[in-house]
Order: C-alpha cells, then sequence, then structure tokens
C-alpha cells in the first residue's frame, strides 16, 4: 500500500480480482483538490465522498433501535459500495466503454447486486390432528442469481415474514461469494412455531411447502438448494428431499442435490452438522492468532485460556462451544432464551450431554455442575462474545453494556448497524456474520458436490494418493541409500500411517473448510488493511463479496 503525497484518503493499492491484478484508487473518486474540511468519513464508516450516495430512505439507519432487517444489510451494501467504486470502474474500462457508459454499467449492476430477484409468498390450510384448519405462510427469497443454484437455509419460527427472508437472501449471496461458494443467494421460512407441533403434523407441514415450491420450479438441484437454518434440521430436509424425489424429481438423476443438510444415509456428508460451529471457531481463531489484529485490541495472540460466552445453545452454539473448548478457551457462560447457565468453578461443561440434557428437558436449565445466571450476563467482561441465535440481539439501546473484546457473528445479523458502529468506536473486534458462519453453507457446497457427482468426497482419490506416498517414501528410501551407500529407510510416523490410511470423507471436509475459511480471512484482511478502519471486518468482507460478484455480472454483459 502506498500513500498517495497530497491526499489523506487516496491510496493506491493492487487487487488480485478474478480477472487478474488491477491497480485503482481506494477510498474516493472525487477527482476535486482535497481541502480536508469535508473528504472524511463518518463515525458511522459511511464515505459521502466517494461518488456512491446511500439512499436517503437509508439514512437514517445507523441511527434507529429497530431497523428494518433488509435495510440493515443495504445500509451496508452501500458503504462498501462507496469503497469500490474506482475498482468497479477499472473493471469495466478494461472492456473500452466510454465514461458516460461506465457510470451506467456501474449503476446498473450496483442495482443488480443490492434488489432481490423474487420473492414468493406461499399460504395454503392445513389440517392439524386435532380436526381444527389453519391457514400457513411460507416464504422463499431468490436474491442475487448471478450464480446457479441460489443456497440458503429454511426457517421455521413465528416471526419470519418478508423483510426478514429478504434479508437472510441477500446475507446468503453476500456469504457465499465472500467465501467463494459459487453460488447465488436465497432464504426461506415458515411462520410457525415448531414446539407447537407433532412430529407427523411438522412433517406434513413441511412436505406441502416443498410441493407448492417444487410445483412452481422454485426450488431444484440447479435452480435453488435449501439446507437447514434456525429451528430446521436434517430431519426437515429428508422431508424436503422425499418430496421432490417423489414427485419432479423422479426422473432427474441429480434429485440428491435439490438440499442439503440431509441424514448421511439421504445422501447427505459427514460434518456437515457442525460445520458450521467449527466454521465459526475457524474465523476467530484467523482473527485470535494474528498478533496486530491483538495488538490493537489489547490481547494475547493465543487462543488457549481466552473466555467466552455462547448465546444461543443451538445447532450452531453447540458445536462453537464445543470448538471453543478444544482450542483451549475457557467458557464463562452458556445463555439460552430462558436462563443462563455458569459453570461451577473448576469445572468444564461436556458440551454433548449438555446438547442431549437440552433436548430430553427442553432447558439448560438445571444442569448438572452449573448454576443458573441472568440472561443478561451475556454481557459480562468476556474475551469472545459468540452470539449464535437470532438476528437484532445487541442493538443501540444495549450495545454500550457489551464488555467483550471480540464478538464472532454466528448468528445472521445479530448486531444492528447503530450497534456495530458504537462497538467500533469502543475498538471491539466483529467478526461479521457473512464469514463468520459461512462453514454451513461451504460444506453445503461440498454436499452438493458430492450429491451431483455420485461419489463421496476422496473415494475415487483415497487408494491412489496411498500409492504415490508409498512410492514417494520409497524412492526417498532408494536416493537416500545409494548416496550413503547403506540401506536407509524412512520411519512412517503412526499419525502419518493413520492419516494415509485411514483417510475419511470427514478429513477431506474438515481440512477443505479449514482451507476455505482461511482463504476469505485473508482476503477480507487484505481489504481491511486498505481501509480507514481496519478493524471494520465487516465493511472488508462486504468489499471482497461484492466485488466477486461485480466482475460475475459485468463479464456475464447485461443485455440478457
Ligand atoms: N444451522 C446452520 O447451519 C446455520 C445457522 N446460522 C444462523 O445461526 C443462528 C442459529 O441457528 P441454529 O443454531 O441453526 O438454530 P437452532 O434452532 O438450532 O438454535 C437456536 C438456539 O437459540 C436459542 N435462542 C433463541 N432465542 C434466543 C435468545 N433470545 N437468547 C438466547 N438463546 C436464544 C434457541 O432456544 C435455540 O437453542 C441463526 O441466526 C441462523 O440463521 C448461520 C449459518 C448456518
Ligand atoms: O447450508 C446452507 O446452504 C445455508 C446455511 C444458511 O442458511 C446460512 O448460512 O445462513
Amino acid at each position: 500500500m502506498q500513500r498517495l503525497a497530497n491526499s489523506s484518503r487516496l491510496f493506491l493499492f493492487k487487487h488480485k480480482g478474478l480477472n487478474g491484478t488491477a491497480s485503482v484508487r481506494m477510498g474516493s473518486n472525487n477527482k476535486k483538490k482535497n481541502d480536508g474540511s469535508n473528504n472524511k468519513k463518518k463515525n458511522d464508516g459511511s464515505n459521502p465522498q466517494s461518488g456512491h450516495k446511500i439512499p436517503e430512505r437509508l439514512k437514517d439507519v445507523p441511527d434507529k433501535e429497530n431497523p428494518g432487517f433488509f435495510e440493515s444489510v443495504e445500509y451496508y451494501f452501500h458503504r462498501a459500495v462507496q469503497n469500490l467504486i474506482p475498482e468497479f470502474d477499472v473493471s469495466i474500462r478494461a472492456r473500452k466503454f466510454t465514461d458516460e457508459d461506465i457510470a451506467l454499467r456501474r449503476n446498473g449492476i450496483i442495482m443488480l447486486m443490492q434488489n432481490y430477484s423474487s420473492l414468493l409468498e406461499i399460504q395454503f390450510p392445513f389440517r392439524r390432528d386435532s380436526g381444527e384448519y389453519e391457514l400457513i405462510q411460507c416464504y422463499r427469497c431468490h436474491h442475487c442469481t448471478h450464480k446457479s443454484p441460489t443456497k440458503g437455509g429454511i426457517r421455521y419460527a413465528l416471526d419470519v415474514n418478508p423483510d426478514e427472508v429478504k434479508a437472510l437472501a441477500a446475507l446468503m449471496t453476500y456469504k457465499n461469494s465472500c467465501s467463494n461458494v459459487p453460488f447465488g443467494g436465497a432464504k426461506g421460512g415458515i411462520r410457525i412455531d415448531p414446539s407447537k407441533y407433532n412430529n407427523r403434523e411438522l412433517e406434513r407441514i413441511t412436505r406441502k411447502f416443498a410441493l407448492e415450491l417444487i410445483k412452481k420450479n422454485y426450488v431444484g438441484p440447479g435452480i435453488d438448494v435449501p439446507a437447514p437454518d434456525y429451528n430446521t434440521s436434517a430431519r426437515e430436509m429428508s422431508w424436503f428431499y422425499d418430496a421432490y424425489a417423489k414427485t419432479l424429481g423422479s426422473t432427474n438423476i441429480n434429485a440428491l442435490g435439490m438440499v442439503t443438510g440431509k441424514p448421511l444415509f439421504l445422501g447427505g456428508i459427514r460434518g456437515r452438522e457442525s460445520a458450521t460451529g467449527r466454521g465459526v471457531f475457524t474465523a476467530a481463531e484467523i482473527l485470535v492468532n494474528n498478533e496486530e489484529y491483538m495488538c490493537e485490541i489489547g490481547l494475547e495472540p493465543c487462543m488457549e485460556n481466552k473466555t467466552y460466552i455462547v448465546q444461543g445453545f443451538g445447532n450452531v452454539g453447540f458445536h462453537a462451544a464445543r470448538y471453543f473448548r478444544r482450542g483451549r478457551a475457557k467458557c464463562l457462560a452458556i445463555v439460552e432464551h430462558d436462563t443462563a447457565i455458569v459453570p461451577d468453578k473448576g469445572t468444564e461443561i461436556n458440551y454433548k450431554d449438555l446438547h442431549t440434557y437440552k433436548i430430553t428437558k427442553g432447558t439448560i436449565k438445571g444442569y448438572p455442575g452449573t448454576k443458573s445466571a441472568p440472561t443478561d450476563i451475556m454481557f459480562d467482561k468476556v474475551d469472545i462474545l459468540v452470539p449464535a441465535a437470532i438476528e437484532k440481539v445487541i442493538r443501540k439501546s444495549n450495545a454500550d453494556k457489551v464488555q467483550a473484546k471480540i464478538i464472532v457473528e454466528a448468528a445472521n445479523g445479530p448486531l444492528t448497524p447503530a450497534a456495530h458502529a458504537m462497538l467500533l468506536k469502543k475498538n471491539v473486534l466483529i467478526i461479521p456474520d457473512i464469514f463468520a458462519n459461512a462453514g454451513g453453507v461451504t460444506v453445503s457446497y461440498f454436499e452438493w458436490l458430492k450429491n451431483i457427482s455420485h461419489s463421496s468426497l476422496g473415494r475415487m482419490s483415497f487408494g491412489y494418493d496411498k500409492e504415490i506416498s508409498d512410492l514417494l517414501l520409497s524412492s526417498i528410501d532408494t536416493s537416500l541409500s545409494d548416496t550413503f551407500n547403506k540401506k536407509i529407510r524412512i520411519q512412517k510416523s503412526a499419525m502419518y500411517e493413520d492419516r494415509i490410511s485411514n483417510a475419511t470423507e470427514k478429513d477431506i471436509v474438515q481440512s477443505s473448510l479449514t482451507h476455505s475459511m482461511q482463504r476469505a480471512g485473508r482476503d477480507i484482511l487484505e481489504y481491511a488493511e486498505k481501509s480507514d478502519n481496519k478493524l471494520d471486518l465487516r465493511n472488508a468482507a462486504y468489499c471482497s463479496a461484492l466485488f466477486k460478484i461485480f466482475k460475475t455480472y459485468e463479464e456475464a454483459g447485461l443485455e440478457g
């Protein structure tokens, strides 16, 4: 990075985009002389001088206690676009457009990247086991379709609504791009409280929703691929798949790829269930091991003995808590919607056991070896806070209570823009959702690949890899023996023997997930380094995501 002489804001950097390397000026495309008076970013991180304006209707989003979820995502989108205008223009200019056409084309693509493509609202009557009828409301939103299929989970909750589904679909577009998952974004949900229905009823509701989507050609292995999310799991995904397999999918050889997060014996993949929590830990680890970042927030650069609190002990929170403990961090509390628990001094929670306890008792309250605490313990002093429940839990009215140094957004949208800005000012490191919780969709992608290739990962290469490494070792034996003129044999370590002889699909999934998170993290940190506030990883993650989406639209052309 090289600062330009007479500007405090403009700087030059190299970006390795999809199309190789381009040198661009970042931060402002304002050609006017900088008088230093108004060429500054605002406290909320927006940059009015960039040549791209945040739409008037979003102006008060960073100040609201309870902004719309979709408008919050749109707001983050526009903040990032403000930084990217010069980069966008460089990539269009390479195609020899006139200056006027560059602006028109760039603004057209920005419009495409922000807006959702379609939103389907379905209502159907449902007869409960009691004989009563209910009207069930469901939604599915396809956000950007620059890549096919679109992808994202399905949640069951009473607050599912069009605004929420659109926001979550947009987050999926940006998350997929940020993590190099080659899909567009989508999300869906059914507005029910699943705890009020028995299993047969839930199965019928799920199948009806699936059939409505199938009839409309709104889902399919090459169209849109659902997955588990809040209050759904492998069980609901099996029903979804079965509804497809018995209808439109009966003649489709790739039918298994119509949904991910399935059980293992129905085309699922090892490691998907724990993938989001594992990815959350990996994202945290990348930052916690980064000396510069830890120095900025006054922490030691290692995971060992860092304290953590997890809010939401569902699929994501359970596995995240497990991995943090494996990383030798110390749990201070687990917070659920009805209570929090704190481990007794000197004891450690057995998370698998706690998970079983919660399923059996319907609560974590009373778990042996812990004491109950109020749920606002999540605002206590801690190194790492992991909100893994729902959106907008940290807002303008409670953000100043947060005492964590690092927040890892395991849930989608747990912070409002106001809370985000307030915490940034307090020097809190926020690891944003579109990076932190991307482990789930990344392994969903691996499952989809497995389904459409009709082979488990590694099946065609494990044997060959073993033969090649045996050959390599024996050729090293031969060369050493020839050089030293005596028989030399390389000793294989037990770990090597074990890895090479007993490699499983899970090993491939886990190491590929780590690799993918590391690569996404590296790209985000590159953008962060170039920005005015390197702690604003959300803006950096959006920049990393949006540039790739922009390039895809730009290269595909806009006339079709
Ligand atoms: N399941 C997945 O693979 C992915 C999930 N996510 C996001 O992670 C979040 C959690 O999802 P899951 O773990 O799958 O859901 P889940 O349904 O398995 O668990 C959610 C947990 O949060 C608890 N909870 C709800 N409201 C709470 C509150 N106010 N305070 C404390 N706890 C509360 C619930 O009781 C439940 O135990 C959601 O935002 C979801 O969109 C993101 C990426 C992937
Ligand atoms: O696994 C997937 O396809 C999507 C997971 C999801 O819904 C999310 O990342 O929010």
